[in-house]
């Protein structure tokens, strides 16, 4: 105990060490030397910052840690320190059943020398060296939340082979919970300390759980799909913002209120993890889960009404793990994913090397880090080589030579990196607080007036494309209508021509001679011969004459046909060229006649039922 005390006093004197050596870079940046509750003149914050001490012995830093330094005289850009060392610690785990049964014995390294921060012997309970899930926890988890409550953001991942007991400490089971409910756990009891010891301080938790499965990155807050291609794109993209680095876009990110909310969340998302069955582990992740919690802090100084605000991201990584594929047996799926998975492992080695050597990082080197290679890095670029207190848990299990050692030099290498976390704080007053909501509100105003200008011009678009579709349709209509017409009037044509051929040269009619006995009478005999000449002449004028009356009706009405025809092709040009006006025919008065008349009406009747009986005057 005293040694663990002795231990985190020396760390903690080495990062105030730091984080002067990083305000002396910037010395008009440098605190005020009174800190923020000796300054305070108030008598609340004096007796607060008085339990935060007996506290203290807990926990090395303390609970809600807007304690421990002003506010207004630490702007955001002292906040950067010196930077500090990836923290590394080592587990290793107890015989699983299959390695007792095998009589598997514990190995035993040849001398070799690694440099990590800590190792935690879970391989046997009886051992007086044995680290629980708790004592995990209190040595490493509670160390990094403080950090959260600083305002630093932090990550914790367990690299190791598969079946090494990595979700075991991360996640745990229900009686041996890891890492992650444990620290949510801790956090809630935290925020319930601070709230009921200080009204002006409130606490905004989201949370958001995501994996990397075959290079994609996938919702594990959100249920998957039972069809996939139905519901759209099933991945997410990831993008990279200029202040908060690469994120994944339309992540889920629920805000939670309770220690319930919170595990009911985590295990929400663990269900929906992929996890399969191999010959190293009945349970094996095939892909790599990042819980992440965001903290956020509002502070308010009744006294000075200044608001101080800490953001800081909690991100707990269960990295699938390294596999042989002789080792697992793998074929198809299994295969294809301990490739993947083999990939991104191998790309997070090169990003770790990359770090570690001095050479390459510190002379403005990072762009030869190869971050990009693969999607598990781009997304933890932050937490490895940037604005981040990281921590790697490197599992290995007891009997594994070469996978033991490659973790361990893994391990030892990752030892070297140092990040560059700062303070994510932001401190305003009353008036620039009401200037910051009225500028915000005039933000939100004006894209909201974008917005609404945008709907109105795709509504207006969506119109103008219906109503051309519209129009369009309008004109197949009456060009087919059209067709119609002309189809009608040809025939109406032909049988025109053959009835005026007819009646030109009408068929005669043979008249059979009546064979009659007359009686002869001789006196009247000349008289009636002349009679009946005189009466044949007459009918045969009458016909010629009705003949001739017929042929000139006729002619009127074909006449009358083509022009109608005429003005069916006349409508037919307008249509072409003006579509408004497509509907304006050229009336033709009906000729005269009966024999006429009926046939006009025939046609009219055709027009009409073609949609084009207005042509014809009535
Ligand atoms: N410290 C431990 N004490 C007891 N059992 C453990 C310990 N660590 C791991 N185990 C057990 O070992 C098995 C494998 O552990 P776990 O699933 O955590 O491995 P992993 O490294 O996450 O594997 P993978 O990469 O395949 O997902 C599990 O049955 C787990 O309960």
């Amino acid at each position: 105990m005293y040694n663990s005390l002795d231990r985190r006093s020396r760390e903690a004197i080495a990062d105030i060490k730091d984080t002067l050596i990083g305000i002396a870079i910037h010395p008009e940046l440098m605190p005020d030397s009174a800190g923020y509750y000796a300054s305070s003149s108030s008598p609340r914050m004096q007796h607060h910052h008085q339990q935060q001490q007996q506290r203290s012995s807990r926990s090395f830093a303390s609970t809600p840690s807007l304690r421990s330094r002003d506010p207004n005289a630490l702007p955001l850009l002292a906040r950067k320190n010196a930077g500090a060392n990836v923290k590394v610690v080592v587990r290793v785990r107890a015989f699983l059943p299959r390695e007792i049964q095998r009589n598997a014995s514990c190995l035993v390294l040849e001398e070799k020398s690694f440099t990590f921060d800590r190792s935690y012997w879970s391989h046997s309970p009886s051992s007086p060296h044995y680290a629980s899930q708790s004592h995990v926890y209190d040595t490493l988890g509670e160390e990094f939340l403080d950090h959260n409550f600083e305002g630093y953001h932090t990550c914790i991942f367990a690299y190791g082979q598969t079946g090494s007991g990595k979700s075991y400490t991360m996640m745990g089971t229900p009686t041996q919970p890891g890492l992650i409910p444990r620290t949510c756990e801790d956090l809630f009891e935290r925020i319930h300390e601070a709230q009921s010891e200080m009204p002006n301080i409130s606490y905004k938790v989201k949370v958001s759980y995501f994996e990397v499965y075959n290079e994609h990155v996938r919702d594990l807050l959100v249920a998957p799909p039972t069809n996939p291609t139905a519901a759209g794109p099933y991945y997410l993209k990831i993008r990279e913002s200029p202040t908060e680095g690469p994120y994944v876009k339309d992540l889920t990110e629920v805000p939670v209120g309770s220690l319930d909310e919170i595990l009911r969340l985590m295990r929400t998302g663990d269900g929906n993890r992929t996890v399969a069955s191999t010959k190293m582990n009945d349970t094996s992740s095939r892909s790599h889960a990042v819980f992440t919690i965001m903290l956020k802090q509002i502070y308010h100084d009744f006294e000075t009404d200044q608001t101080t605000e800490r953001s800081s991201r909690i991100r707990l990584v269960d990295l699938a793990g390294s596999e042989r594929a002789k080792s697992t047996e793998a074929t198809g799926v299994r295969l294809r994913e301990g490739s993947n998975i083999n990939k991104s492992l191998t790309t997070l080695g090169r990003v770790i090397a990359a770090l570690a050597d001095p050479k390459k990082n510190n002379r403005g080197g990072t762009s030869v880090v190869p971050y990009r290679d693969s999607i598990l890095t781009w997304l933890l670029k932050d937490s490895l080589g940037g604005n981040s207190k990281t921590a790697m848990i490197a599992c290995v299990s007891p009997s594994d030579y070469e996978e033991t050692l490659s973790t361990l030099r893994y391990a030892d290498q990752a030892k070297r990196i140092r990040t560059q976390a700062v303070v994510n704080q932001d401190s305003m007053s009353a008036a620039e607080r009401d200037a910051r909501i009225a500028g915000l509100e005039e933000e939100e105003e004006h894209k909201k007036r974008m917005l609404e200008q945008e709907r109105r011009l795709e509504e207006y678009q969506a119109q103008v494309r219906r109503l051309n579709q519209m129009m369009e349709e309008k004109q197949m209509v009456a060009e087919a209508k059209v067709r119609a017409v002309e189809i009608e009037n040809e025939a109406l044509k032909r049988h025109l021509d053959l009835v005026l051929g007819e009646l030109k040269n009408p068929i005669k009619e043979v008249k059979v001679p009546e064979v009659t006995v007359v009686e002869q009478i001789p006196s009247d005999e000349s008289e009636a011969d002349e009679d009946e000449g005189v009466g044949l002449e007459m009918e045969e004028e009458e016909a010629r004459e009705r003949e001739r009356r017929e042929i000139e009706e006729l002619e009127g009405l074909l006449d009358y046909g083509y022009k109608t025809l005429d003005g069916v092709r006349d409508l037919r040009r307008k249509l072409m060229d003006d579509r408004e006006r497509f509907g304006v025919g050229r009336p033709v008065p009906y000729p005269e006649g009966r024999a006429s008349r009926e046939i006009a009406e025939v046609m009219d009747r055709a027009l009409e039922e073609a949609g084009l009986g207005y042509l014809v005057m009535r």
